[in-house]
């Protein structure tokens, strides 16, 4: 049975800055949330805080309906989210063979015993597609990819509920992102995980999600169904985004949209989280806020909170393209 991910406001600070601002999420069980947003605006540290790594300031974390918010190490409901990071030669031990790792994720399991460790290992490994044989290999004699399957096979001993994947593919070369890529959908819909992938390529997002949220400054601007958010975005951000994306360009829906504008914006500074812009973080950027428009001035006084028709948090959403007219025969 799949689990729900849930936060709720959650906010986390590093000293004086506020690195996710008030963040509210679903990932619903058995489904993948992709999230999106240039670099610093927070989405790695909101991982962190939902992985129990982090202690968010407020707001709260339920799995399943549970409060998971804050848990110490050690307790037995961590092992139910595994963060899986961009770089599986940072997160493996340099001197730990491939099945020690695996079987350090197995420890946090009441349900398996000591000596069925080495023929779970096994299991693990070969379920992402490793030979056994590969139990004694070093990180330094796997490749990039076989090291991030490990880094997965170690995630996944912990039999978690939500897998949080952190730019996973990001340090790969390109021949073998796809066969990760796959590999995530295969075990999501295998052991029914839930997963929040994190990632700056939104092919691989559109790829292996079912839901897209768009975060820009520490807060989420957007959230729609995949299909939805790329070829019809609501949010000037997510539109500047999708522009940024060559291959983009030649999806008729886009000209509808008329986002060619909204690529100059991403030539841009982002918003410094140490002192966000007032109103609308995204305003001075913005397309269609008041540097385009002066008379929209409640971009810069007022905050825009995320609307349940649009799931965009602007006060001048971009318009749904219109369906194709019919012309007959
Ligand atoms: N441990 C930390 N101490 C202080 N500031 C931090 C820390 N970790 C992150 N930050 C700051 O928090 C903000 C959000 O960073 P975060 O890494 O979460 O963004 P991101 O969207 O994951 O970026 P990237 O895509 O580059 O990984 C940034 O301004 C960053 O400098």
């Amino acid at each position: 049975m799949s689990t729900d991910l849930d936060i709720r406001d959650l906010t986390v600070r590093f000293n004086a800055l506020t690195a996710v601002d008030c963040v509210n999420l679903t990932v619903p069980g058995g489904t993948t949330v992709g999230l999106v947003g240039e670099s610093g605006s927070g989405k790695s540290t909101l991982a962190r805080a939902i992985a129990g790594l982090l202690r968010p300031e407020s707001g709260r974390i339920h799995l399943g309906g549970k409060d998971i918010t804050g848990q110490r190490l050690g307790h037995p409901d961590r092992r139910r989210v595994q963060l899986v990071f961009q770089d599986p030669a940072a997160s493996l031990d340099p001197r730990m063979t491939a099945g020690s790792a695996v079987k350090q994720g197995l420890l946090s399991r009441t349900d398996i015993r000591s000596r069925q460790r080495t023929a779970e290992a096994d299991r693990m490994l070969r379920l992402v597609g490793l030979e056994a044989r590969l139990h004694d290999s070093l990180p330094r004699e796997l490749s990039g990819g076989q090291r991030q399957r490990v880094a997965l096979a170690r995630a996944l001993a912990a039999n978690p509920d939500v897998l949080i994947a952190d730019e996973i593919t990001s340090a790969l070369d390109a021949s073998v992102q796809g066969g990760v890529l796959n590999l995530l959908r295969t075990l999501q819909a295998e052991l029914g995980l839930t997963v929040l992938f994190i990632s700056h390529n939104l092919a691989a997002v559109r790829y292996v999600s079912d839901v897209v949220a768009v975060m820009y400054c520490g807060q989420i601007v957007e959230v729609a169904p995949v299909d939805r958010i790329t070829t019809a975005p609501r949010h000037p951000y997510t539109a500047s985004l999708l522009e940024a994306v060559p291959t983009i360009e030649d999806r008729p829906s886009h000209r509808v949209t008329g986002l060619r504008t909204a690529a100059a914006t991403l030539a841009q500074e982002p918003a410094d989280p140490h002192q966000p812009p007032s109103g609308c973080r995204f305003h001075p950027r913005c397309p269609r806020g008041p540097a385009a428009h002066p008379e929209r001035v409640a971009c810069r006084v007022s905050a825009p909170t995320r609307d349940h028709s649009t799931g965009a948090a602007c006060f001048f959403p971009l318009a749904t393209p219109m369906a194709p007219i019919d012309l007959g025969r």
